[in-house]
């Protein structure tokens, strides 16, 4: 998948599928990062993933500190306008290397729907071994995001999205999330999706607004 997707393009009365708003154009990119950019996302996702669930000695919280801020200092140097960084543009790996959005592998991506599977991690933890009530909206709306992208609309924002927790959404378990347009009508597009356990139970579904932006509409 790389730079706009062809498929579904100028579906609905939106014609001018190259009108994406006030948004900077972004090219979707493989791997721009170089070879060792996902094992550097993975590596922080740990971190996140430990910060949480460890309680270890003040000696060791003082070296991770050092590190941590010694990592800081390597990669400061480097930071780039939104639209040049390899996190959240690199569609070959989970969560498109971004360390807000899931690191969730897309199986399905095109005007019919998109498919992801993946973890909640303990970093998404809210209570009691579920996930964050607040992580299943981020879920849902790149989601929708990616839907819209798929089914060749322009960049869109959601004007609302509504949740409906069925069942405890446990972490460290594998789950299936996956959604369509239901229906255009004008800049409005109308997105719902379901997320699932390996047994198909519904933990979770969703219905949303996609609006299109106007012409240099932020
Ligand atoms: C490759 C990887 C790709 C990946 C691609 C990833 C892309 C990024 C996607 C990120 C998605 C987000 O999270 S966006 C972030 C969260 N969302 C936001 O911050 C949006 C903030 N809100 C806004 O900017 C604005 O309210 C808009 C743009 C949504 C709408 O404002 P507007 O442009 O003035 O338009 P407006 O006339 O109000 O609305 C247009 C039509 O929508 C209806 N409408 C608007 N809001 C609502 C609402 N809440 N409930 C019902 N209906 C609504 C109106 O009634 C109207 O219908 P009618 O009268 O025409 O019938």
């Amino acid at each position: 998948m790389s730079e706009r997707v062809e498929r579904g393009r100028g579906r609905g009365d939106v014609d001018d599928y190259e009108q994406h708003g006030g948004f900077p154009v972004y090219r979707a990119t493989e791997d721009d990062g170089g070879p060792d950019f996902g094992r550097l996302v993975e590596a922080l996702r740990t971190i996140q993933d430990l910060g949480v669930s460890t309680a270890p000695p003040p000696d060791v919280v003082r070296r991770a500190a050092e590190q941590a801020e010694a990592l800081v200092a390597l990669l400061e140097p480097h930071r780039v306008p939104e639209g040049q960084q390899p996190g959240g543009r690199s569609m070959g790996l989970p969560g498109r290397g971004s360390l807000l959005m899931m690191p969730w592998t897309v199986e399905k991506f095109d005007a019919t729907g998109v498919r992801s599977t993946g973890v909640f991690r303990r970093f998404h933890m809210g209570g009691n071994g579920a996930a964050h009530g607040g992580t299943l909206p981020l879920l849902f709306d790149d989601l929708f995001g990616m839907i819209t992208h798929a089914y060749g609309r322009p960049i869109s924002r959601t004007g609302y999205l509504h949740v409906n927790y069925r069942k405890i959404t446990p972490i460290d378990t594998r789950l299936t999330v996956e959604g369509q347009v239901d229906r255009v009508d004008g800049r409005k597009t109308f997105v719902s999706a379901r997320l699932v356990d390996a047994e198909g139970t519904l933990l979770a579904d969703c219905e949303a607004l996609m609006v299109v932006l106007l012409p240099g509409q932020p």
